[in-house]
């Protein structure tokens, strides 16, 4: 289905809006003074019909002042002599951090999760913040995550470990009124910020009748065999819900149109999601066969790096090693960045 376009992920503040609005008068400590020149912060995304976001601008987060354009750009990540236009374009390196949730309470309980809204654990909370400090010199530009809790806590928490400070904010655009109500009306403070996207396309596989049942319980009564084929196998879903293809068929989707669309225009992305909705997402970035991907097992709160270069992803983290330094070959450009922020905060 095309990506209709019907209205875009923009926070504006209109000169005429800060002159007439007596609402906002002030935000944090922002105070309307600050801005009165009028600007408009726009994320560069389109919501469409299916749900997803497309890029409206060709590049994410890009401020528009009311009489000149200039994108934010991380002030780490781009050589101070280079236009951000230009560094964006010579850009051809990105990174993308996948995440899957922490221990959730059903998690621990045993039990088939798939799409039912569960949040994490104690443990998973610290498997979050854990898997924040391994990716906390990595930079990221924007944050997706599913529309479930666990997924979403665990972005939050990891992003709470990051050395370069920035804020996460979720993007409401669920309504004209939600994105109203969440502008923010400082280009500094925009800058500090991380915006994270919530896709229901990230979900978990919709696990069907299983949703609820305990996975030994379930083995014991219908087989080990029958049990891990429903879990494990590419095409054979659960009773009344989606296999890993299924699962595919809008998460990679999602993937492919929104994400790798961030990463094309140089924007470092993390992705907080589910065992099965990355599987099917690293079956399409490692080139998986539907045999291979059968033995893919995702352990809980590890981050995984990739890098994006030149239209291809090379896997540069495996979620083996207990450090940082031992899960990540960093990329020269991505030494650089982890430099700067020693420098920055030392
Ligand atoms: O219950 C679920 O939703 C998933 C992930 O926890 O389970 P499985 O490992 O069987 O895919």
């Amino acid at each position: 289905m095309a990506n209709a376009v019907f209205h875009q992920a923009i926070w504006i503040l209109p000169s005429h809006h800060l002159q007439n609005s007596g609402i906002h008068q002030e935000f944090g400590n922002v105070s309307v003074k600050s801005i009165s020149k009028g600007f408009k912060f726009d994320l560069g995304l389109s919501m469409s019909r299916n749900g997803g976001y497309s890029s409206s601008k060709g590049n994410s987060f890009a401020v528009e002042a009311s009489t000149s354009q200039n994108s934010v750009v991380d002030p780490i990540s781009a050589p101070s002599n280079t236009s951000s236009n230009e560094f964006q374009k010579k850009s051809s390196e990105a990174a993308l951090i996948l995440i899957r949730h922490g221990e959730s309470l059903w998690n621990e309980k045993n039990l088939f999760t798939g799409c039912v809204d569960v949040p994490l654990t104690k443990k998973g909370v610290e498997e979050a913040i854990e898997a924040g400090k391994r990716i906390s010199n990595i930079p990221v530009d924007i944050i997706y995550t599913s529309s479930l809790i666990r997924a979403k806590m665990t972005a939050m928490l990891a992003m709470t470990q990051h050395r370069r400070r920035k804020v996460p904010i979720i993007m409401h655009n669920e309504s004209e009124q939600a994105r109203a109500w969440s502008q923010i009306f400082s280009e500094d403070t925009m800058r500090q910020c991380i915006p994270v996207i919530t896709a229901w396309q990230l979900n978990e596989r919709m696990y069907g009748e299983l949703q609820g049942l305990n996975k030994q319980e379930t083995a014991d009564r219908f087989g080990k065999e029958k049990v891990h084929e429903w879990r494990r196998s590419y095409d054979i879903p659960p009773p009344n819900g989606e296999s890993l293809e299924m699962c595919a068929e809008r998460a990679v989707a999602y993937f492919k149109d929104q994400i790798e669309t961030q990463l094309r225009s140089g924007k470092h992305v993390m992705i907080a999601a589910h065992g099965n909705s990355l599987r099917s997402i690293i079956m399409y970035l490692d080139k998986l066969t539907s045999q291979e991907v059968i033995s893919l097992e995702l352990s809980t709160g590890i981050p995984m790096l990739y890098i994006f270069k030149e239209g291809r992803f090379s896997r540069r983290g495996s979620p083996a090693g207990p450090t940082e330094a031992g899960v990540y070959a960093y990329t020269r450009r991505l030494a650089q960045y982890r430099q700067k922020l020693d420098e920055m905060l030392h």
